[in-house]
């Protein structure tokens, strides 16, 4: 039986605000410009996975729009509701395709095989069940998925893992190092680099004039 394809989710926050916590990881690289690389590059990925039918990026900001559009991405703005999990909803209400995923737009070392993987893995197990793949830490979220008629519910934020869970949504597990690698900070970024980044990030990071700091 072939794989349902997916409707993903990509919400993105103003350039501007977005990644406070990693302003000055990249020595001499405009803050906004690596903002946008991370977007770019887990864009770049999602749109390269071929259980994704369509991509749909949340976001007020016209760089992040324009470069969504020009990847093949469908833009919607925020919605009247503010926030990262009103900008989930506001998506999956605008998705056409019948499984929905969210995911977070600081991937730059997704692989596409391994999102494959871990949509494949969404729709295995108990009908009905929201999934949600938790981050290399463990304690948030960067994948939450919903099966056809379901309501994706998301619950982003501090401690997101916990709250899916306590949600009813099931924790998937499986080996996709590059797809739990979020990058909040100039550790996570060294650590996304080890990985092998996309090409926007790693052009970033090659170009500074400090690198990413180690994890260590
Ligand atoms: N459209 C939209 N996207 C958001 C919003 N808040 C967060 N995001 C995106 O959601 C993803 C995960 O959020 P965080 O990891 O907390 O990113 P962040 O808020 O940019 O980072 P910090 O400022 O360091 O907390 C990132 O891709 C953000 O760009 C929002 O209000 N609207
Ligand atoms: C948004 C989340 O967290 P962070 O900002 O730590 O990536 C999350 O994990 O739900």
């Amino acid at each position: 039986m072939s794989q349902p394809r997916w409707a993903v989710v990509v919400p993105v926050k103003h350039l501007a605000a977005a990644k406070s916590r990693l302003r000055g990881a990249l020595s001499g690289v405009p803050h906004e410009e690596l903002a946008l690389a991370l977007a770019a590059d887990t864009l770049r990925a999602v749109l390269a996975c071929p259980a994704v039918a369509e991509v749909l990026v949340v976001t007020d900001d016209a760089r992040v729009a324009a470069a969504a559009l020009g990847a093949g991405a469908r833009v919607l703005p925020d919605g009247p509701d503010a926030g990262l999990n009103a900008a989930f909803r506001h998506g999956a209400a605008g998705t056409t395709a019948g499984w929905v995923a969210g995911l977070t737009a600081d991937l730059p070392a997704l692989r596409p095989a391994e999102l494959a993987g871990a949509l494949l893995a969404a729709q295995n197990g108990r009908e009905g069940v929201r999934r949600f793949v938790p981050d290399a830490p463990g304690s948030g979220t960067v994948l939450l998925a919903a099966p056809p008629g379901v309501p994706l519910d998301p619950r982003f934020g501090v401690s997101s893992a916990l709250a899916h869970a306590a949600s009813g949504a099931l924790p998937l597990t499986g080996d996709w190092p590059s797809l739990r690698r979020d990058v909040d900070t100039a550790a996570d970024l060294a650590a996304a680099a080890r990985l092998g980044l996309g090409p926007r990030t790693a052009a970033l990071v090659a170009a500074a004039s400090r690198p990413a700091r180690s994890a260590g």
